[in-house]
Formats: structure tokens, sequence, C-alpha cells
């Protein structure tokens, strides 16, 4: 219960709607009183006069005694009809407020979850799955909008109703009272059960969905394997099985379902029996008046929802003080990327890495291993080495997506560290190894991030990424959207847009990491000559396996198990024994077998 403490802050944002929706909750109940009073009165009314009527016989007054009779019966009616309507207008007035409150703090709550989880580093995406990141912002925070709206305005009303009707009740009479009250609690501890069973049971539907619509999803994503392997049947076969779970377990929750009406209404109808067994005794003796029996009857029928709802409220708390659990889980874990300092500045591009060991904190690999170099403004630097080999680990420090931890790494002398990250990252030109692009326009791919840009610096950037040309053969130029919905960009289309990205920033810092891997050598010399002219000034780092990348490059190291093994340039490193020289000549007799094929026609 102590982590619904957490929505306090809400609940005050918000108490004026709020105490305006729990006065409107206390009017409906009223209204819903005296309807029950005024039925009580004409009861009476009509018991007294039957016993009264006859005592008129042959008198010429019966008929106007009659007629007055009927007036005020008439009058009574349209008096419950005016309370009736009143009511309605308070249990609008009532869900207007509380429901919409509830609504604005899911939204709140929403954003701050989602604001929370951007500033949250790298690591923490890698220790939790987006399947649960995103449970948390959308089922969780739903579950918890269940106690803010529906529970809260049913323990409002559960309240007041319990105090107003249940007092009056007892000034009539007592012994009836606790008769007519008798069943209510196995009400509410049923309902309790029930409504807990159904919880689970749709939980599991819940479970077996997900997992519907993850095999569902992954078999159209992977439509292309599953067709190259013959394995459509098999995958139907699967996907019947999955479907009969669904099936299976949605039975189960309806068959839940269906005590639950039954239920209340059995045990209503009990203390409803109770009501007029007792009454009807009480009547007999003359304590009580036939219309406290109608009376009682309706209270009852008022108690029965509240008292019904008393089930379900419990337990959605409980549910919802499960979620928000969840939910602070994730709102309480620190980002432990800061910067004291935060100071922002232009970047120039001088990059030194001061013998940088690094260790990543979730999985413990030690990915960099004393590792120093410098690139000066302007200069580019080519990392090469084998797979696993730290190369990816420089980028991610350069971005400050971990933090160094020993060592130091420093831009333009100072520590990198003391750097605002927002300023920072804005200054860097990042092409990550695994290209994304958003399901949007190739324009808004490539300015994305910027927020100012001529169209002509937007060509200029897909024309120095050697894109301008594919793009002129898309019906739609720069409108032609991609990804889903879209059309299918070749691998090193998609590379080349995301490099095309990168440099319309006009970054201080460029960094491709792998990002001409899925482009022919010619494209790949054609970028790198377009990006020395434009990086002129700047630094860059180009991240790849490939000798052809690197010896375009000023300055070249070459990294094995997190370690430089070899740093200089491409004319003397393919002279010297090692690592660099034996990926070249692998690498140049590669090309020559692939030219001498495509040469001889084969
Ligand atoms: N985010 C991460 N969290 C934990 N370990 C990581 C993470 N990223 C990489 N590693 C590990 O660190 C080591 C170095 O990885 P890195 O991605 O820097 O290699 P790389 O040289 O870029 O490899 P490749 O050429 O295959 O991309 C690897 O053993 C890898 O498993």
């Amino acid at each position: 219960m102590k982590d619904l403490a957490y929505l306090n802050k809400y609940l005050y944002k918000y108490k004026f709607q709020l105490l305006l929706g729990f006065l409107f909750v206390s009017l409906s109940v009223v209204f819903s009183i005296i309807p029950a009073q005024l039925v009580r009165h004409s009861f009476n009314l009509v018991s007294d006069t039957l016993k009264i009527y006859p005592l008129f016989d042959g008198l010429t007054i019966q008929e106007d005694f009659l007629g007055m009779f009927f007036q005020i019966v008439v009058f009574y009616g349209l008096l419950i009809v005016c309370m009736a309507l009143i009511r309605g207008a308070f249990l609008f007035f009532m869900r207007q407020f509380i429901i919409k409150v509830s609504r604005k703090i899911e939204y709140d709550l929403k954003n701050e979850i989602y604001a929370h989880y951007q500033a949250l580093p790298l690591a923490f995406y890698r220790r939790n799955n987006t399947g649960d990141l995103m449970a948390r912002i959308s089922e969780d925070v739903s579950k918890v909008r269940m106690y803010l709206g529906p529970a809260l305005m049913y323990s409002v009303n559960l309240a007041v109703t319990c105090v107003l009707v249940i007092g009056y009740m007892l000034t009539v009479s007592v012994k009836l009272t606790l008769f007519a009250l008798l069943p209510l609690p196995l009400l509410s501890v049923s309902i309790y059960y029930v409504h807990n069973l159904i919880n689970k049971r749709s939980e599991e539907i819940q479970e077996s969905l997900s997992s519907l619509s993850t095999f569902v999803q992954e078999a159209f994503s992977g439509i292309r394997v599953i067709k190259a392997f013959v394995q459509e049947e098999d995958m139907l076969r699967k996907f019947t099985q999955e479907s009969k779970e669904y099936k299976d377990r949605s039975l189960k929750l309806t068959r839940v379902n269906a005590l639950f009406f039954p239920l209340m209404l059995a045990l209503i109808g009990l203390s409803t029996i109770l009501t007029v067994y007792v009454g009807g005794v009480e009547v007999a003796r003359g304590s009580i008046t036939a219309g406290n029996i109608a009376e009682f009857i309706m209270y009852v029928g008022m108690l029965g929802w509240p008292v019904t709802a008393l089930g379900w409220v419990t337990s959605i708390i409980q549910r919802a003080a499960a979620s928000q659990k969840r939910i602070n889980e994730f709102l309480n874990t620190k980002n432990d990327i800061v910067s004291h300092k935060n100071i922002e500045q232009s970047i120039s591009g001088d990059v030194r890495f001061e013998k940088v060991n690094f260790v990543y904190p979730d999985s413990g690999v030690h990915a960099l291993k004393n590792v120093s170099f410098e690139i000066k403004p302007g200069e580019s630097l080519a990392i090469l080495g084998t797979t696993g080999s730290g190369k990816s680990t420089i980028a991610n420090l350069l971005c400050r997506l971990y933090d160094v931890k020993d060592g130091s790494i420093m831009i333009d002398n100072t520590d990198i560290r003391d750097y605002h990250i927002g300023n920072l990252r804005s200054q860097i030109g990042y092409v990550p190894q695994d290209v994304f692009l958003f399901s949007d326009s190739i324009e808004n791919n490539i300015t994305f991030g910027v927020e100012r840009y001529t169209q002509e610096e937007m060509k200029q950037a897909a024309k120095d990424a050697d894109l301008y040309e594919n793009i002129q053969g898309f019906k739609e130029g720069f409108a032609t959207r991609v990804g889903e919905r879209g059309i299918s960009l070749s691998g090193g289309q998609k590379q080349r847009v995301s490099i095309a990205r990168a440099i319309l920033r006009k970054p201080g810092l460029l960094i491709l990491d792998d990002s001409l891997s899925a482009v022919d050598t010619k494209t790949e010399n054609a970028i790198l000559n377009s990006l020395k002219k434009i990086m002129e000034n700047r630094t860059s780092i180009i991240i790849s396996h490939r000798v052809s990348s690197a010896k375009l490059a000023d300055k070249v190291i070459v990294l094995d198990d997190g370690e430089v093994v070899q740093n200089g340039i491409h004319q003397d490193l393919v002279r010297e024994e090692g690592v660099y020289k034996d990926l070249y000549e692998k690498q140049l007799k590669g090309e020559q077998e692939v030219e001498a094929t495509v040469g001889s026609g084969q």
C-alpha cells in the first residue's frame, strides 16, 4: 500500500476537482435516500387510506377523499421521478470529475515514466526487456488508474452510503437493520474472491495473448526465412496450438464471470427475504409500519452495489499497489551518467584517450584494456580489429552511453565527464552499427534531430552520403516513406540515410561504426572522399573490419581483445608484420578473386 503513496502528489495536484467529485458522490447518495423515504410515506398513505376509506361508506365526501388520495399519490410519484433526475445529474458530475481526474493522472504518470525512461542509460535497457518496459507504461499504469478513478469513487460512495443509509436504518429498527445487513459482508467477501479469480484468469489470458502476438509478429517479420525453409505447415501448427491455449483460457474466464452477477443477486435477494420476513413480524407487532419494509427493501438494494464494490475495490487496490511497486522500481532507478560541471561549449574535435580501461557493468566483459590514442581536429582515425575487440565500445564511450571509470577521455582538453551530456551528444554525428530508420519519409529520417536546415543542406548531405541519385530514382523523392507501410531500402541505402543524418548536423566529431559494411568499395571510397571535405576542421572516426575503409584515414589503430596492438598509417602498417597486414592481404586476395570471377563471367 505504501507504494501507492507515490501518487499522492498527483491527488494533491487535482485536489479541487477530486473534492468536487466527492461532494457529488455524497449528494447523489442523499438523493437516492430521499425517494426511499417518499416511498415509505406513500406506502403508509395507501395503508392508512385503505383503513379510513370504508368509514366514509355512503357519504358524498368519500368521492372527494378518493380524488385527493390519487392526487397525493401522483404528487409522490412525480417527486420520486424528480429526485431520480437530480440524482442522475449528480452521478454525471461525479463521473465527470473523478474519472476525468484519473485519466489526467494516467496521462501525467505515463509522461513521467516515459521521460524517466529516456533519461536512463543504455545499461538499463540491456537489463530490462522491451516487453517489460512497455508493460509498465501501459498495463501497470492502467491498473493504477483503476485505483485513482473507480476505486476511489466507489470507496467514497460506499462510505457515504453506509453512514447515511445504515445510520438511518438503525433509527427505524435495530433488529430489522441487523437482519437486513446480515448477508452483505458475505457478499463483499465472495465478490473479493470471485474478482481475484477473474483477475488471475484475465492475466493468464493476457499472457496467452502476448505470446500469441509475439509469435505472429515474429512469423511476419521472419516470413522470408519461413518460406525459404518451407516451414509454413509447422508454423501453422504452432499458431493453432497457441491460439487454442488462448481460447481455452478465455472459456475458463467466461465460466468465472458467469458467477459474478448470480452471486450478487442471490445474496441481495437473501437480504430482501430476511427484511420482508423479519419486517413482517415487526409490523404485526406494531413496532414499524409497512412503509418501513418498503423503504428497507430499497435500502438493501442501495447497499448492494457499494458492498459488492468493496470486494471489487479491495482487489483493484491490491493490484494497483503491485503495479505501482513495479513502476516505482523503474522510477527509482538512478541515472549514473551525470555531469557535475555541465560544460557547454562547441567542440573542435581534439580527442584523447588516456589509459582507458572499461568493463561493461552488466556483463562484466573487460572490453578495453589500457587504450590510449589521440586525434587532432580535422584528422581521421580508422579503428580496425577482429569482432568483439572493443571497437564499438570506443564509440559508446565517446557518446557517453557509458561513462569511463578507469583512465580518461579528453575532448578539447576537457574531461568528457564534465560536458553537459545533451550539448556533447548534439555535436557528435554518430552512425551506429545497427542502422535504425523510423517509419517516416526519407527527409524526416535524414533531418531527425536537426531543428533548422535548408532544403539545399539536406540535399547536400544526401549527396555527400552518395544517396542523392538513389532518392531521385524514387517516385516521391525525399517524401518517400521507408519502413513499415513504406518502401524497403537495401542495407547499403539504409546505411547511407543514416550517414546523411549524421552529416547534416555538421558535427564536431563524426563516428561511423561499421557503417560502410553494406556498400561496395567504390561507394565506400566516394563517401569517404566526400567526408574528407566536410570534416576538414573536424574529426572523424571510422570503425571498420575492412582495410579499404582504413586506407583513406590519416591514422589507424588496430584493436585485439580490447588492446591497441598496432597503430600508424596505412602505408607503414601494410609493411609491418601483424594483424593489419594479414587482414590487408586476405581482403586483397578476396577482392582479386571476385574480380576474376566477374571478369570470366562465371
Ligand atoms: N552493451 C554491452 N553490454 C555488455 N557487454 C557488451 C556490450 N557491448 C559489447 N559488449 C561486449 O564487449 C566486448 C566488445 O564489444 P564491441 O561491441 O566493442 O566489439 P566490436 O569490436 O565493435 O565488435 P564487432 O566488430 O563485432 O561489432 C564484446 O565481448 C561484447 O560482448
